[in-house]
């Protein structure tokens, strides 16, 4: 799974357009939070009391605030490095890899981060209190926005590599964007106690990719805690406190937001200017809503009320009555107090990523329907990037359509689903938005293949279709080289460069449609290098495409949930796949069941079922009462699980097994 996970990487160029921070000194921290209600207790508490807490903060000033995260690879020890640094300042109790900020299930099952999480820290520098807070990010892209954002929120970050894995293509592609953002990298080797790690090589890595001087890297196992210590000090002497002065009016920006049961919407928030206590009025420029605040606090980890947030801080903030919509607060808005709209320049927001990745959900008995409306929505109330539309298939009944920034965002979802809220649904495969621009000058996205322009008549009026491509990183052993080509070139990739990493790691560049790289990429490279590739990929731009909508026939009436756009050069392959793979999961009828595959009236493959005839009843006795009664429930109940295609009737299974991948 982990190695499945890995090769599940991504990378989009979601740019936060938070431009702000003219001087480095004045970088605005940004770190990001996340809970949810269920999930919020961290396992580990805190050594020292609120009020202690409380205390030792109100008398740390800003010169002494530091604001920093963790630039990684996946699986190159973020989550554990953070749980070391707690522990070492106290925050939690030491013992265990706790990943006290991995905080949902799927986080801690899979091993991986896929929210960013924010705590603060107080440590204590040759006699002097410091706060510090700490952004755990995720390591995979498609969770691109939320590292962006933590960046742009920090003075400065770790740049931590795993000593027996080197430089890896996500170190590189973080590198970057932290490097972009102006932030100070302090260079961390870790996993040093692996008996293969290389600290030498990555040394040098470190030196040839990002200049950064192996005398000044930190050599440490976050695992064992060694040398875990030598961080902090480094943090405190390298990295700039942020600025803001907490006599000005309030400007206080919102950095993210989750949903508690309890508090309604709990807003993460950065004060730039001015202060913030319980009872004050507030006013956001974004939508024009006033409230009352209710509450204040910092993260360390769990929520621990302030009496006050000052310019510099990083805490969260309960409206009282609270706010009920996740929807009213908008990343990137900022907020005053009522009565200094004038005097206060709002910051610039955040860009939101737009989703790439679509697919449609339904819930396996119609009857659940609502069930399934209330869990998506639940689980929309921590995650605003997913986008949902409702949706009718004939076959598959009500549903929704769901986008997301990627296809492990997708199956991260997919398994929140399930785990969170134990949804029985039918999930179609990914699909990929595709541009049509008409005749007569109209442009139009679609997500939906029931969007695809239908009849000779449409698609006279059409001018051009057009479909995304990604430039993707394929990191492997030179050893599969040529089997990775072999897959490039089959995915309608272009090779555009090839270089070596080391003598034996070969990083290979290629061109692709999106669509194809959704199209289970990951798999087959995987099962083509035992598992060694890593697979990055960045959005490369829009290009004109001879695609068409294939549709599944049965007796000539459309499927409409299986249909999907494609390149005309993959019409074929598929179209012969879907009627044999449909073949075997539909039962026989009493009559004949034609299932073709095609494009508009042109025919592409052909499977039939032939007749079958069975009376269950007419075999009974006629006296046999009770099992005929029976029988006839059974089939009654069966009924409900059944779904008509014209004429044809078939098992709501059959489309499970057959829309599975
Ligand atoms: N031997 C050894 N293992 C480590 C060390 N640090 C982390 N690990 C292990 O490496 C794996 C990944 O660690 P995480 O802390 O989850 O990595 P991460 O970078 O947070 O992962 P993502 O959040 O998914 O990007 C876990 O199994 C850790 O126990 C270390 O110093 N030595």
């Amino acid at each position: 799974m982990r190695q499945w996970l890995q090769l599940f990487s991504r990378r989009r160029a979601v740019q936060p357009a938070l431009a702000v921070a003219p001087r480095l000194a004045e970088r605005p921290s940004l770190p990001r939070a996340f809970c949810t209600s269920n999930h919020l207790r961290a396992q580990a508490q805190s050594h020292h009391t609120p009020s202690e807490v409380e205390k030792r903060i109100f008398q740390i000033p800003i010169e002494r605030y530091r604001n920093f995260c963790i630039v990684a690879h996946v699986d190159h020890g973020k989550s554990t490095l953070s749980d070391r640094l707690l522990e070492l300042t106290g925050t939690i109790q030491a013992g265990g890899n706790k990943q006290v900020l991995d905080k949902l299930d799927v986080e801690r099952e899979r091993g991986i981060t896929v929210k960013a999480q924010t705590c603060s820290m107080i440590y204590n520098y040759k006699g002097d209190d410091y706060l510090l807070h700490l952004v755990d990010t995720p390591g995979h892209v498609d969770f691109r926005a939320e590292v962006s954002r933590s960046y742009v929120s920090s003075g400065g970050a770790l740049l931590l590599v795993d000593a027996s894995q080197g430089v890896q293509a996500q170190t590189v592609a973080n590198f970057y964007l932290a490097f972009s953002q102006g932030l100070e990298l302090i260079p961390v080797l870790n996993k040093v106690d692996l008996p293969h790690a290389d600290t030498a090589r990555s040394l040098e890595q470190m030196k040839e990719n990002f200049e950064l001087d192996p005398e000044n890297a930190i050599l440490v196992s976050a695992k064992t805690g060694l040398n875990v210590e030598a961080i902090l000090p480094k943090v405190i002497e390298n990295i700039p406190a942020p600025t803001g002065d907490p006599s000005k009016p309030l400007k206080l920006f919102l950095i993210d937001s989750w949903y508690s049961s309890f508090k309604g919407v709990v807003l993460l928030v950065r004060i730039f200017e001015g202060q913030i206590r319980a009872g004050d009025h507030l006013v956001s420029f974004a939508t024009g809503r006033k409230y009352t605040v209710g509450e204040v606090g910092i993260q360390y980890p769990d929520q621990v009320p302030q009496s006050v947030l000052r310019a510099g801080q990083v805490g969260y903030v309960y409206f009282n009555p609270s706010m009920r919509k996740t929807q009213e607060a908008k990343l990137g808005d900022t907020y005053t107090k009522v009565g200094f709209e004038r005097q206060v320049q709002p910051l610039p927001g955040f860009e939101e990523p737009k989703p790439m990745v679509f697919v449609a959900a339904f819930p396996v008995d119609q009857g659940d329907f609502e069930h399934l409306e209330d869990s998506i929505n639940q689980l929309l109330l921590n995650d605003r990037s997913v986008t949902i539309q409702k949706e009718a298939s004939q076959a598959l009944g009500a549903g929704f359509r769901l986008g997301f920034l990627g296809t492990l965002h997708c199956s991260v979802f997919e398994d929140r689903l399930r785990q969170e809220h134990g949804a029985s649904i039918i999930i179609t495969p990914p699909t990929v938005p595709f541009q049509i621009k008409y005749r007569d000058g109209r442009e139009v996205t679609i997500t939906n293949p029931a969007e695809f322009p239908e009849g000779d008549h449409t698609k006279r009026d059409v001018a051009e279709l057009r479909e995304p491509y990604v430039l993707t990183t394929l990191t492997f052993p030179e050893e599969y080289l040529g089997r990775v080509i072999e897959i490039c070139e089959s995915n309608r990739g272009e090779q555009k460069s090839m270089e070596y990493f080391t003598a034996t790691q070969v990083i290979l560049k290629y061109e692709m449609p999106l669509a194809q790289l959704v199209d289970d990429f990951f798999g087959k490279l995987k099962s083509s290098t035992k598992g060694y590739a890593t697979l990055d990929y960045e959005e490369a731009d829009w290009r004109e495409s001879n695609i068409v909508k294939l549709t599944l026939l049965v007796n000539k009436e459309p499927v409409d949930a299986v249909s999907r756009v494609l390149h005309e050069s993959q019409v074929r392959h598929v179209g012969k796949q879907w009627v044999e793979k449909f073949k075997e999961h539909v039962d026989r009828q009493m009559f004949e069941v034609v299932i073709q595959a095609a494009v508009g009236r042109q025919v592409i493959a052909r499977e039939t079922i032939k007749p079958f005839r069975k009376d269950v009843l007419a075999k009974l006795h006629a006296s046999d009462v009770s099992r005929r009664r029976k029988l006839l429930e059974k089939q009654k109940e069966g009924r409900k699980k059944l779904k008509a295609v014209g004429n044809v009737v078939i098992e709501h299974s059959a489309f499970q097994a057959f829309l599975a991948k």
